[in-house]
């Protein structure tokens, strides 16, 4: 979520490039840099949507087109989108450095020209504007013995330590290869799943795949942080790139780069995160409240003030005890209790029907981004695996840790500088 300050610029920027500004404000649990969202046509018709005799809002989410290269890969500072696909291979037997690197061409290729809209040769998504369609790429662990480029490979990459709360599925977990994919229509984001699948061939096997979902742009009327499927308001304390250390936070550095391919890049932790909604639902909108240590309605911390109000943590209530619990959600993941660790969270929602004991199979596809996962996800996991008021609501299932180059350059494939280097 953006404080006023970000509001303002967002708002500012939007103007210039025509995009709508509800769109900017809308989902973000962090908006692109300038310039990483081409365009949309239909900008100021999605603004005045709101009023009756406007034209549909939907053109706007069709038209916006978001930039193929660049410092990073697309999918990562972009707006939360309504749809999301996660897809991990493995590569085939004997296929080894020299098909991968003609997979990830072919991949390239794909994303890149579905990515301007109007689908694959399926036909599925021919009608369609791009809807923001993002699709990124990256490498598992297990990538580069397959390929013979263990020299390569990042120690960033080594396997993220068990956490005891774990109950983690290997085979819906890590793998050679993993593509997110984001679109805002839901079409758009098959039709881009398929097509990836296909360009895998007889290179690489679909080792798990998983679907999740956002609100859609424009469904509130007063759009704020994204909510996840407890109810909360999600993302409001992420990273923003408008702070002085976010770069440094989120990407590997272009200089000093260890291994210079990951230069522009960043390591992806994707874990599925069950919700135990049915429990979660039988306790008391306070009870829940003190568990997260923010508002449900509004996302304020406990301690008052608004969504993007600094929550005060040595605040004491009548009853002598301090306002936010100690072993509250958001005091004990915050960088100031993790030795500065931060990272950018960029999740999906998922609901993959009723579970045979009659409970949802729901929760997050939880996706965050570090420079480093030492000194992003691994501490404040350890620490909430430890003593998070969460834990008795939420059961890891899967996980999976990629590093994701940096975006090609001109004529450049995603990896090239690593498949080729
Ligand atoms: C290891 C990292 C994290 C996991 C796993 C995680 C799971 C998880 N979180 C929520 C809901 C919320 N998290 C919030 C804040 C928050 N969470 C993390 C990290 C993990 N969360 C961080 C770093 C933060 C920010 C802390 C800060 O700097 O203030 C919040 C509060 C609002 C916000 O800032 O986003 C909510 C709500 C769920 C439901 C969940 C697993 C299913
Ligand atoms: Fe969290």
């Amino acid at each position: 979520m953006q404080d006023s300050k970000d509001r303002t610029e967002t708002a500012e920027r939007a103007s210039v490039d025509g995009i709508s500004r509800r769109r900017l404000l809308g989902t973000a649990g962090a908006v692109g840099a300038g310039g990483l969202v081409l365009g949309a046509a239909g900008g100021a018709a999605g603004y005045a949507a709101a009023s009756p005799d406007a034209p549909a809002a939907l053109s706007t989410v069709g038209s916006t087109e978001v930039a193929w290269g660049g410092a990073h890969q697309p999918g990562i500072l972009q707006p939360l989108q309504a749809r999301g696909h996660l897809i991990a291979f493995d590569l085939a037997p004997g296929a080894g450095r020299k098909e991968a690197a003609a997979l990830l061409k072919r991949w390239s290729a794909t994303a890149r020209r579905l990515m301007k809209g109007g689908g694959s040769d399926a036909a599925v998504a021919r009608d369609a504007g791009p809807s923001s369609l993002t699709v990124t790429f990256g490498f598992g662990r297990t990538f580069f013995s397959r390929t013979g480029l263990e020299k390569q490979r990042p120690g960033a990459l080594d396997p993220l330590p068990p956490f005891s709360s774990d109950q983690v599925d290997p085979r819906r977990s890590e793998g050679d290869l993993w593509v997110q994919i984001g679109a805002d229509d839901a079409l758009v984001a098959f039709d881009a799943l398929r097509a990836v699948q296909k360009d895998a061939g007889q290179a690489a096997k679909v080792r798990w795949q998983m679907n999740g979902f956002n609100r859609s742009p424009g469904a509130t009327a007063e759009p704020m942080t994204a909510r996840n499927l407890m109810g909360q308001v999600d993302g409001t304390n992420n990273p923003k790139p408008s702070e002085p250390d976010f770069d440094r936070r989120i990407f590997v550095p272009d200089s000093g780069a260890d291994p210079a391919w990951m230069a522009g890049g960043s390591y992806a932790v994707v874990r599925r995160i069950r919700m135990l909604l049915d429990d979660w639902d039988k306790l008391a909108l306070d009870a829940q409240e003190k568990v997260i240590g923010r508002r449900k309605s509004d996302g304020a911390p406990l301690t008052g003030g608004t969504e993007t109000t600094e929550p005060e943590l040595d605040k004491v209530g009548a009853d002598g005890k301090v306002v936010i619990p100690l072993d509250a959600h958001a005091r004990i993941s915050r960088p100031d209790q993790n030795g500065g660790a931060a990272m950018l969270r960029r999740p999906f929602s998922y609901h993959d029907g009723i579970a045979a004991d009659g409970t949802p199979d729901a929760g997050l596809l939880f996706i965050c981004w570090q420079a480093d996962p030492l000194r992003g996800f691994i501490p404040v996991q350890r620490k909430l695996d430890r003593g998070d008021a969460l834990s008795a609501f939420i059961r890891h299932e899967s996980s999976g840790l990629y590093a994701v180059p940096g975006g090609p350059g001109e004529g450049e494939y995603v990896g090239q500088r690593l498949l080729e280097g």
